[in-house]
């Protein structure tokens, strides 16, 4: 389990991380999303050892991370420009990691190497973008890490190649309980492999839910009235958006689905409907919601 207690992470004078408490189970898929500059990556970076918090404090299975061997061990992190040893082949890196991590599968590594039919003789900076990241992926799990820390995972990587990675998180996931945590701005990668998300702004967490629950509390409402809007209708609502196409006002609403409908039917709408919301346009009302407004994007 992975715990983030009051952490703060300034960079000068600008609070990259501000108070942040964050609790991501074992065997999650935790997806981090977020505006540009909201600190998912110094987040992340905090989480993999890579930077010291300023305060607060980081846990891995109850033990700190920031200069601990023994988690480190236990961590593999692929940045958004995957991290190799200058003119280092895959093979190289690959010993190079074994002699790293304890729990270095080379059984794993050699599957990995056939199913993406890498060549792990070519040195890494002679690669695509595309391939170096397949590089990245063969590498790290064939650590056989316990968090697996992805900051934009399929940046890069074809659709193909991005059906096969999430395939191959999946069964780790599904077989040995790994966490991954991942960064991201492709919302529906994000909402095909996780779990759980939180939703990030300026260095705080603004929602924090498991994806479901996130789904099945937003909804997008149609509705049209007989004459004017009941004075009434409106109150008890919590509304993230609004909007009026001539006699047929839309609302972006937080709340369970049947209260919403109950509260509706009592003022008699001539058109009434309720639809859900996918993941990327939960997050655009959500950000719409604290200033961070995109004007006239209801579909
Ligand atoms: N090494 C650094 N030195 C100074 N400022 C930094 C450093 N790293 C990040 N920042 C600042 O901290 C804030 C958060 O940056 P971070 O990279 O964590 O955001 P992000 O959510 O990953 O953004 P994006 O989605 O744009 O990649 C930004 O304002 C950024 O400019």
């Amino acid at each position: 389990m992975i715990k983030i207690r009051n952490v703060r992470k300034s960079f000068e004078n600008l609070e990259a991380v501000e108070n942040m408490n964050l609790t991501v189970n074992k065997g999650s898929i935790y997806g981090l999303l977020g505006s540009n500059g909201a600190g998912k990556t110094t987040l992340l970076k905090l989480i993999g050892g890579i930077y010291v918090q300023d305060d607060g404090a980081i846990m891995i299975d109850d033990q700190s991370v920031y200069e601990n061997t023994d988690i480190k061990q236990r961590v593999f992190f692929i940045q958004d420009i995957p991290y190799f040893l200058p003119q280092y082949t895959v093979k190289q890196m690959a010993q190079f990691y074994e002699s790293i991590y304890p729990t270095w599968d080379q059984n794993r590594f050699e599957e990995l190497v056939k199913t993406f039919n890498m060549d792990i003789h070519k040195k890494v900076h002679k690669f695509s973008k595309g391939i170096q990241r397949q590089a990245a992926f063969i590498l790290g799990l064939s650590t056989k890490p316990e968090v697996l820390i992805l900051d934009e995972p399929m940046d890069g990587l074809d659709p193909v190649m991005r059906k096969k990675v999430k395939g191959l998180l999946i069964e780790d996931v599904a077989e040995r309980e790994m966490t991954v945590l991942i960064s991201s701005h492709n919302l529906r990668e994000v909402e095909d492999l996780c779990d759980h998300v939180a939703i990030m702004h300026k260095g705080k967490i603004m929602i924090e839910k498991e994806l479901d629950d996130l789904k099945s509390d937003t909804h997008k409402i149609q509705v049209a009235f007989n004459g004017s809007i009941p004075s009434e209708f409106i109150k008890h609502m919590k509304i993230l958006h609004q909007e009026k196409r001539g006699s047929v006002l839309l609302f972006i609403v937080n709340g369970k689905e049947e209260e919403i409908t109950a509260h509706i039917k009592k003022f008699n709408p001539i058109i009434f409907d309720i639809l859900p919301l996918t993941l990327e346009e939960i997050f655009i009302y959500e950000m719409g919601d604290v200033g961070y407004a995109v004007e006239n994007i209801l579909g």
